[in-house]
């Protein structure tokens, strides 16, 4: 069984300006293991459902959204996927949200249990320490790759897929 922390963070969108559709948080993949969000019916969150198609969540007043990160991704061995997020924002009225990360504590190797990888399913990562990648996705160097692509970047097995999807 896998050790974690959770993080509880509060965020607060403002409205944008009369008309604006306006960004409030820039798209990318969670990095901790996995995220629980609950916002105030402010509708706002979006996930990528195709390359650069969005669809904007509305949740009802009793239900979260759980996300799962990258390193979750990694440890099903791509089964589980980590969706690319963002939060828009229109209306008059500012958004709250809450989100709890799921945050494995030092030491903790991520790695495909063995009955998710086959022939039909090689092994897509290779195992890592948690904090190494978060580090790495904190880094100066991680800055030019897209979020989604980080992951792919510190820990894929295969060619990396940023490569193929942006060319040379
Ligand atoms: O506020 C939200 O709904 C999303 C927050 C989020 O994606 C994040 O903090 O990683
Ligand atoms: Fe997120």
């Amino acid at each position: 069984m896998m050790r974690y922390n959770v993080l509880l963070r509060m965020m607060k969108y403002m409205a944008p300006s009369l008309g604006e559709y306006k960004r409030g948080l820039l798209a990318h993949t969670d990095k901790p293991a996995s995220t629980i969000i609950c916002d105030d019916q402010i509708s706002g969150l979006e996930i990528e459902v195709n390359d650069d198609k969005w669809i904007k969540l509305s949740t009802s007043p009793n239900s979260f959204v759980f996300l799962v990160g990258d390193p979750l991704m990694a440890w099903s061995n791509g089964r589980m996927k980590a969706v690319k997020h963002r939060v828009m924002m229109r209306g008059a009225n500012d958004r709250y949200s809450i989100a709890a990360f799921t945050i494995p504590i030092e030491g903790t190797i991520i790695k495909a249990p063995k009955e998710l990888i086959d022939d039909q399913h090689p092994q897509l990562f290779k195992d890592f320490d948690f904090m190494d990648f978060l580090f790495f996705s904190f880094s100066e160097q991680v800055k030019l790759i897209d979020s989604p692509d980080q992951i792919y970047a510190f820990a894929s097995l295969s060619p990396p897929i940023f490569d193929q999807k942006h060319g040379s």
